[in-house]
């Protein structure tokens, strides 16, 4: 803490307002430093605008859908989906309404904090080799002008990948920034690519009752998930009526006028009436005269840097998507704090991505965090695990749910847990005890030992700890 009357002023300049680079600028300006942040479409940047908050929006409206679907086996009987409509223009004005929202809400807490906010783009000015670092900034419809900063953050995201041979045209070969400008429901959407973003659209569409087909270009959906949720998730995407094409890649997407015609790898030819581009993202660095400036970028294009968000630039510091740290919300927005609090000489812990957790907002939800299998397997983490199926939890029979479990791992000694994963309805909620416990270095005995609700689907995250002290027994 420091002492009443002591201030700092810095001029640090923020380039890109999403998590990354907003909650960066809102604890400098606690710090008291002078920032500027400038950001190109809004405050709260793509997380906020097209990416994070709008597909979880649409997918409110799809479990609304989906509660719809199971309301019979409840004895609760109604004209069944055939009374039910989805009003794809309403879903969509309201997702961009709440996008827009919570921008607003995100530019006045900037703003009430005296953050400088600029809408318009940045990027590195000349190097002139002194203590600050010149960043040239063009507010839209305004002159570039030039700012000397002590600290930089690049915080500047990314954007959908684009297959040269399937280029999104915002009609019918659609990226996911695209899809909120649908009028209609698509008659039948085929998504390209399985990873976490493909596999979440691909599960939302279908909950609307959209017929989907998926083109997974691995053996199995969400190849970087752990193995038992990814199969238990595509089961219940294949139950539902969704077709997935294992192994399969999508080479190019032509829009016919009334549909898509997909030609995979194979050569393979599939029709939809529009395909859904998921196909990774690319960091936005190029723009930024990061060369010039002798800032040092990875594979890919990423900037590189180190657990205190120090690119090899002294003063010039990187925070999210743009670094391929992990792309999450939550860890853009810890490594722009961690930025501003070591370059303004804060106390500051290095990142730690160990008791990051990550959900997918697939329904089943599938939620991660610490060790996971593929380190148990390959031998990099010894650890014992059980695997606990929700099926016996009577709060899931009550809730009719049989798909979806919980997995602890453990240290084989001492019992600490380390990791865990949960398929469940609501697994982003279920997941914090487990993280909690790794946080605070906690052993199965006394997660066992926590008296849960009854009946409640968290029972089964002290049962699966039970479980695994009499492992420890035998
Ligand atoms: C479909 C989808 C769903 C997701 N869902 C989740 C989720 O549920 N939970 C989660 O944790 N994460 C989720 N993510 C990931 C999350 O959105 C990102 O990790 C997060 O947005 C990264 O924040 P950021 O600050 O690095 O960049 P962004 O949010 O991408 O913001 C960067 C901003 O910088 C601006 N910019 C770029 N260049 C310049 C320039 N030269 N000058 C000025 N401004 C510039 C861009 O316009 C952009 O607005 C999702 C991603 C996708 C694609
Ligand atoms: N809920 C969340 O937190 C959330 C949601 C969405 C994205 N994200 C973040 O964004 C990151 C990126 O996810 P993503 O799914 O956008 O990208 P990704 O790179 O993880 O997945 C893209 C997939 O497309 C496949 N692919 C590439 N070319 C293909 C082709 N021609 N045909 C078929 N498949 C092809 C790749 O093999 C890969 O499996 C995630 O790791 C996650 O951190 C998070």
């Amino acid at each position: 803490m420091r002492e009443e009357g002591w201030s700092v002023v810095s001029r640090i300049v923020i380039i890109g307002g999403g998590p990354g680079g907003y909650e960066a600028a809102l604890v400098a300006a606690q710090l008291d430093a002078d920032v500027t942040l400038v950001e190109a479409d809004g405050p709260g940047g793509a997380c906020v605008l097209t990416d994070c908050v709008p597909s979880k929006t649409f997918i409110a409206s799809s479990e609304i859908m989906t509660g719809y679907r199971h309301n019979e086996r409840f004895g609760i009987r109604s004209a069944g989906l055939d009374g039910v409509t989805v009003d794809a223009v309403a879903v969509n004005d309201r997702v961009k309404r709440l996008a827009l929202a919570q921008s607003a809400d995100i530019q006045a807490k900037l703003v009430k904090a005296g953050v400088d906010v600029v809408h318009g783009r940045a990027r590195m000015g000349e190097d002139t080799l002194g203590h600050t670092h010149q960043v040239l900034i063009t507010p839209h419809g305004g002159q570039t002008y030039a700012v000397e900063a002590t600290t930089v953050l690049l915080a500047t995201g990314a954007t959908p990948r684009v297959l040269a041979t399937a280029r999104p045209d915002g009609d019918r070969i659609l990226d996911w920034r695209q899809l909120y400008d649908l009028t209609e429901l698509p008659s039948h959407l085929i998504v390209i690519g399985s990873g976490v973003t493909g596999a979440e659209f691909a599960s939302a569409y279908l909950a609307m009752g959209v017929r989907v087909t998926l083109v997974s270009s691995r053996e199995r959906v969400m190849p970087h998930e752990d193995a038992d949720a990814a199969m238990a998730i595509e089961r219940v995407f294949r139950e539902r009526g969704m077709t997935i094409l294992s192994q399969a890649r999508g080479k190019s997407v032509e829009n016919t006028g009334s549909g898509v015609r997909v030609t995979l790898g194979d050569d393979r030819v599939i029709e939809g009436s529009h395909a859904l581009i998921a196909v990774g993202a690319v960091p936005n660095t190029a723009d930024l005269s990061l060369a010039e400036y002798g800032v040092q970028v990875g594979d890919g294009g990423y900037v590189t840097v180190d657990r205190v968000s120090r690119t090899n630039v002294p003063g010039i510091y990187a925070a999210g998507d743009c670094t391929g740290v992990l792309p999450l919300a939550s860890v853009a927005a810890m490594q722009g704090r961690i930025a501003i609090w070591h370059a303004m000489g804060e106390a500051v812990a290095p990142l730690r991505l160990r008791t990051v957790s990550a959900n997918v907002f697939t329904d089943p939800e599938l939620a991660t965090v610490g060790v996971s299998q593929n380190d148990v397997d390959a031998g990099r983490v010894p650890a014992r695990q059980v695997m606990l199926p929700l099926t016996g939890n009577a709060r899931a029979k009550m809730a009719d749910l049989h798909d979806g479990f919980v997995k602890l791992f453990c240290r084989p000694a001492t019992g600490q847990i380390v990791g865990g994963v949960v398929v469940a309805p609501k697994a982003s909620e279920l997941i914090l005890p487990i993280t909690m416990a790794i946080e605070n270095n906690l052993t199965v005995d006394q997660l066992a030992h926590t008296i849960t609700i009854y009946p409640s689907l968290s029972g089964s995250i002290a049962e699966a700890a039970r479980q695994l002290m009499q492992h420890e027994l035998q």
